[in-house]
């Protein structure tokens, strides 16, 4: 069946964007959304998303990742989706919508979209890294030269090692730039690959920045391969709330292509 989908990419964290609502396209279908997402022989992306329709919000994010299975929350996803909804005019500048890890508020401005990250209520703390989940999983470990670290193979070591295992985690590699910036280099699950930007990362990396004394800040700047994002939150105690993920979201291209082949 052809189908028309979109391209868009938030600082370079690219997904193929699908109106889910007027194709009804099966979410079993991992063979298909990897070949999309293949950069060969598909249309090349580090995920996948479908906008459905929700009956208590504006509307639904379904999430891939480019190795064809669904995942848990993608925030760069989550500000493309928004963008997207926006160009659909589903929504005008701003939307409540629900994902995999619940409901979002967002808005856009101009192309910049703001969006809500869910609580974070639990950071471990541990020799050498910290342990947090943003909607995602994601280990963040601070390192002295990220241009010469191997991100892949030093990613893929501690994603699939103990204590992760087979469910994995992201890896966030992290450099101070000063007390309210950080630059970030991420390893991404189910891409399998560093990705040059990674918004539950980014997000995931501000937070620990600050639990773990390295900034007071609670608006922070981080500078991923793939350009700069913005987190902004409420500390009280160990708790993390009003979390917000802020950066571009553009659309690259429209196309149709035949779902099954
Ligand atoms: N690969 C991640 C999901 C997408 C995260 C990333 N693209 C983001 O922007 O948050 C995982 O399986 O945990």
């Amino acid at each position: 069946m052809n189908i028309t989908f979109y391209k868009y990419q938030g600082t370079g964290n690219d997904f193929v964007m699908i109106d889910n609502r007027q194709y009804n396209l099966p979410k079993n279908d991992t063979k298909t959304v990897a070949r999309l997402c293949d950069r060969r022989f598909g249309i090349g992306a580090d995920g996948l998303i479908f906008l459905e329709n929700d009956e208590s919000a504006d509307f639904k994010m379904v999430y891939y990742n480019a190795d064809g299975n669904q995942s848990t929350m993608c925030g760069n996803g989550g500000r493309c989706i928004v963008a997207f909804a926006n160009y659909l005019n589903v929504i005008e500048d701003e939307c409540r919508f629900t994902a995999i890890d619940g409901l979002h508020h967002a808005t856009i401005t101009n192309g910049i979209v703001k969006l809500q990250m869910q609580d974070v209520t639990k950071v471990e703390q541990h020799t050498g890294h910290l342990f947090l989940d943003t909607g995602s999983p994601h280990h963040v470990q601070i390192e002295t030269d990220l241009d010469t670290l191997q991100i892949k193979d030093k990613g893929a070591q501690i994603r699939y090692g103990e204590p992760y295992g087979a469910v994995g985690s992201n890896v966030n590699f992290v450099s101070k730039i000063n007390d309210n910036s950080f630059r970030v280099r991420t390893y991404e699950r189910g891409v399998e690959d560093e990705t040059l930007s990674c918004g539950t990362g980014v997000t995931a990396v501000a937070i620990a920045m600050n639990f773990q004394g390295e900034t007071d800040e609670e608006l922070i700047k981080l500078q991923s391969e793939g350009g700069p994002l913005e987190v902004s939150f409420t500390r009280e105690q160990d708790s993390y709330t009003n979390v917000f993920l802020k950066g571009p979201a553009i659309q690259v291209f429209k196309g149709v292509i035949d779902w099954k082949h």
